[in-house]
């Protein structure tokens, strides 16, 4: 079996550090470079890392895989923060290096994925939306980047069945009482010490209503879908949006 070489970038964060740990423990990969804050990026190529993983600050995180793809080295990137201008700027980048792969992905835990697929389905067939999602008291952004996602992919899909807006009489609101309006659906961040990330997607109509729950517990969670896509990123040139994109779900 060939080796995988394997750099973490974000090595001394929370989810930094179960990574290098994941990366250490799985067969066919080696880790060869852990960085943080401070560290040079650009002379990663050094080690021979043909696969880095991002999970740093959303203020860092596009130039990091801007030096990255510019090494040739793939990208496999959990961090938040990603704009469409952002992302576009990313093509642009790749379309010079054609033969590097990069994943962005808001969540790696399976059951994560599949909530917002199963979210994305049920969404024409409900009045009404919303998105709640709650995590530990020290992430730095909000709504997650898993909640905007959702709530975007509900509204491709209620667009895409002629859906109108949702019913809601509020006509006054203390502020932020309604939460978030992303793409017209309402999203709601919880931050509470003892959690880690949990999302609910809640989905109503006249008389009934669907919860949709995942919880990572522990971010071991994030780890089966993080070395897969680490595994996976190197045949799939250019870039990828979501680790459904990955997991052959139809
Ligand atoms: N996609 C997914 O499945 C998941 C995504 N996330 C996302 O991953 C990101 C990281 O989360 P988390 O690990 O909890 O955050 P942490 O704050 O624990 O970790 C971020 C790490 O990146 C470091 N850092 C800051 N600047 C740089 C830089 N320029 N280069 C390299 N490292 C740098 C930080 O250092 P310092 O502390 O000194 O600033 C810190 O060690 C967030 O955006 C979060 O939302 C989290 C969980 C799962
Ligand atoms: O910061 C976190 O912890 C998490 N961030 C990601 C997000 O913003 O969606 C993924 C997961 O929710 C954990």
């Amino acid at each position: 079996m060939t080796t995988l070489r394997v750099a973490v970038l974000g090595a001394a964060g929370r989810m930094g550090r179960t990574v290098v740990e994941a990366v250490q423990d799985a067969p066919g990969l080696e880790l060869v470079a852990a960085l943080d804050r401070d560290d040079d990026v650009a002379a990663l190529a050094d080690t021979g890392a043909q696969v880095a993983v991002d999970f740093t600050v959303p203020s860092v995180t596009e130039a990091n895989v801007t030096a990255l793809i510019r090494q040739g080295i793939h990208a496999v990137v959990g961090t938040t923060g990603w704009t469409d201008e952002a992302l576009d700027r990313l093509r642009t980048e790749l379309a010079a290096q054609p033969q590097v792969g990069v994943l962005i992905a808001p969540n790696f835990a399976l059951g994560a994925v599949l909530a917002m697929r199963f979210a994305a389905m049920a969404a024409r067939w409900f009045e009404s939306a919303e998105v709640v999602e709650l995590h530990h008291p020290d992430k730095a952004d909000a709504p997650s980047g898993t909640a905007r996602h959702t709530a975007e992919a509900i509204a491709r899909a209620r667009s895409q069945a002629g859906l109108g807006p949702m019913p809601d009489a509020t006509t006054s609101a203390a502020d932020g009482a309604r939460g978030a309006d992303v793409d017209g659906v309402r999203v709601h961040a919880v931050r509470l010490r003892g959690l880690t990330a949990h999302e609910e997607i809640l989905l109503g109509n006249p008389g009934e209503q669907l919860t949709i729950r995942h919880d990572s517990f522990d971010r071991v969670s994030f780890m089966p879908g993080v070395l897969h896509a680490v595994r996976a990123i190197g045949d799939r040139p250019g870039l990828t949006v979501g680790l459904d994109q990955l997991l052959d779900l139809g």
